[in-house]
């Protein structure tokens, strides 16, 4: 994916298969990519807070593996980019497919009874799992990791649309801000992609710091690390709806977004 502008560093030769578009070890002999790295902490910080939040409010403990799930991926993700080894990069993507399904589960039972798990839905997620995890280990192709990924993301959207659309509107601004803020993450993510050589030839002419704002891929981690952390709190918020518990967002600093749970039950 990426030229080969590359110097060496700790970890020895990259053993993934992605190398993305941020030149490897030029900020720090110890990270291969280090802005791809750091941009991590969005995906760790916020959703480990949220995860002690939600076990403290006695929510549902689908919610607290939602947001610790979200964690692992943000430490695969670090590790990944760290050293570019194969094993870290299942470390990051594998963690994507099983968080993505603890979200799927999360959607599609919010309508339940509290505190009842339902094993065929369980069942069916663990099959998909797995299927994707001995496919992706033997044939190593990251598109095939893509299009799965894809797959529960598009139902994460018609589900999460289905919601807004028909049972409780009021939610629309969270649920779009949520799919906006992805969507915007995943487009420049195609950027690094696909303009990888003109990113790096524009970098070389702004001084290093300016420079670290055109790292798409890190601000792809940025965006679809705040995306998801906004679906859990729509996903959080129609569940606690349901229940009849008094959900409210509330901004901590005025700034960053967290679920507020005022009272249980209110009959
Ligand atoms: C209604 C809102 C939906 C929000 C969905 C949130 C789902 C979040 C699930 C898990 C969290 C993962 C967060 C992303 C971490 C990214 C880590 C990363 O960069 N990994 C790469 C390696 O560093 C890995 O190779 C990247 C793979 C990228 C796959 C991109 C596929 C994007 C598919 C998006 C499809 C949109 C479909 C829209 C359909 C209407
Ligand atoms: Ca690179
Ligand atoms: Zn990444």
């Amino acid at each position: 994916m990426a030229p080969s502008i590359d110097r060496q560093g700790y970890w020895g030769r990259p053993t993934s298969t992605l190398d993305w578009c941020e030149e490897n070890y030029v900020v720090s002999y110890y990270i291969a990519e280090f802005w791809n790295t750091v941009s991590n902490l969005i995906m760790i910080l916020p959703p480990i807070c949220g995860a002690i939040h939600t076990f403290k409010d006695r929510l549902e403990f689908r919610y607290v593996c939602a947001f610790l799930g979200l964690a692992a991926v943000g430490v695969g993700s670090w590790c990944f980019h760290m050293t570019l080894l194969y094993e870290m990069q299942l470390l990051d993507e594998l963690p994507m497919i099983y968080s993505c399904c603890v979200f799927v589960y999360c959607l599609y039972e919010c309508f339940k009874q509290e505190n009842v798990i339902h094993y065929f839905p369980i069942t069916l997620l663990l099959i998909f799992s797995i299927s994707v995890s001995v496919v992706y280990l033997l044939w190593k192709e990251p598109v095939f990791h893509q299009v799965m990924y894809g797959v529960l993301v598009g139902c994460l959207v018609m589900r999460s649309v289905f919601i807004v659309t028909w049972v409780y509107p009021w939610l629309r601004p969270l649920c779009y801000t949520s799919l906006s803020v992805f969507l915007l993450g995943f487009v420049l993510w195609n950027i690094d992609n696909l303009l990888c050589d003109s990113l790096r030839a524009t970098r070389q002419r702004l001084p290093p710091v300016v420079g670290a704002v055109t790292q798409f891929h890190a601000w792809w981690h940025i965006l679809t690390g705040l995306g998801s952390y906004l679906h859990i709190l729509f996903s959080l918020q129609i569940r606690s709806t349901y229940l009849k518990h008094r959900p409210k967002v509330k901004f901590v600093c005025g700034v960053w977004p967290v679920m507020h749970i005022e009272s249980q039950k209110t009959s």
